[in-house]
């Protein structure tokens, strides 16, 4: 049934998987969820918190159990985390289980678009951002365009820009 299908929002920080999903779960009339935000109510902390008591492992863990856990729903937007394609098995339960869409952005916009936002403790810990952004491209974008099935740059787009590009490629505008 058409309703019941999934879109999965993925790619780097600052790309805009949380603000477009939620603009595009509205225009298509689907529920929005975050894993970044679900992992925090789950846990009772923030993404900070996690990684400071459990390290990056630790929250990598609690985001497999959440990927396995969401993309088994039904007529969802999910933005995921930047770092949530990296683990093989999210991989496949992304690309199998809804339309998979990679939210490309230069490394300046994220740079300035992360700026300000504390909750991202890869950046924070980072005494050069813009490196460290450029490094998890390096590893990140063949992982990111291996599950696309779409592939939407927001760099001069506004947000509602954004997610009705995005539903006309999906075929659903
Ligand atoms: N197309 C856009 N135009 C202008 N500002 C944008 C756009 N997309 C996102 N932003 C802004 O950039 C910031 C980061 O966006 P957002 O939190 O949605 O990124 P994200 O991809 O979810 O990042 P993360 O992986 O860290 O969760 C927000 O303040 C948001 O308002
Ligand atoms: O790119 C990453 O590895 C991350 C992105 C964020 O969405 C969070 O999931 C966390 O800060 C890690
Ligand atoms: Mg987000």
């Amino acid at each position: 049934m058409k309703g019941k299908r999934n879109i999965f929002l993925i790619g780097p920080m600052g790309a805009g998987k949380t603000t477009i999903g939620k603009q595009l779960a509205q225009n298509l009339h689907l529920e929005f969820v975050d894993s970044d935000q679900e992992i925090e109510a789950r846990t009772g902390a923030p993404i900070d918190w996690i990684f400071d008591i459990e390290g990056e492992d630790g929250f990598r863990k609690r985001e497999k159990s959440i990927i396995s856990e969401l993309t088994q729903r039904q007529g969802i937007v999910l933005a995921t985390g930047g770092g949530a394609v990296i683990e093989s098995e999210n991989r496949t339960f992304l690309a199998g289980r809804g339309i998979v869409v990679y939210l490309e952005t230069s490394i300046e916009q994220q740079v300035e678009r992360t700026r300000r936002d504390k909750r991202r403790p890869l950046l924070q810990s980072s005494e050069d951002p813009e490196a460290t952004l450029v490094q998890l491209h390096t590893e990140r974008d063949k992982l990111y365009r291996e599950i696309a099935d779409i592939v939407v740059a927001t760099n001069e787009n506004s947000i509602k820009s954004v997610a009705n590009k995005i539903v006309s490629q999906i075929g659903e505008g």
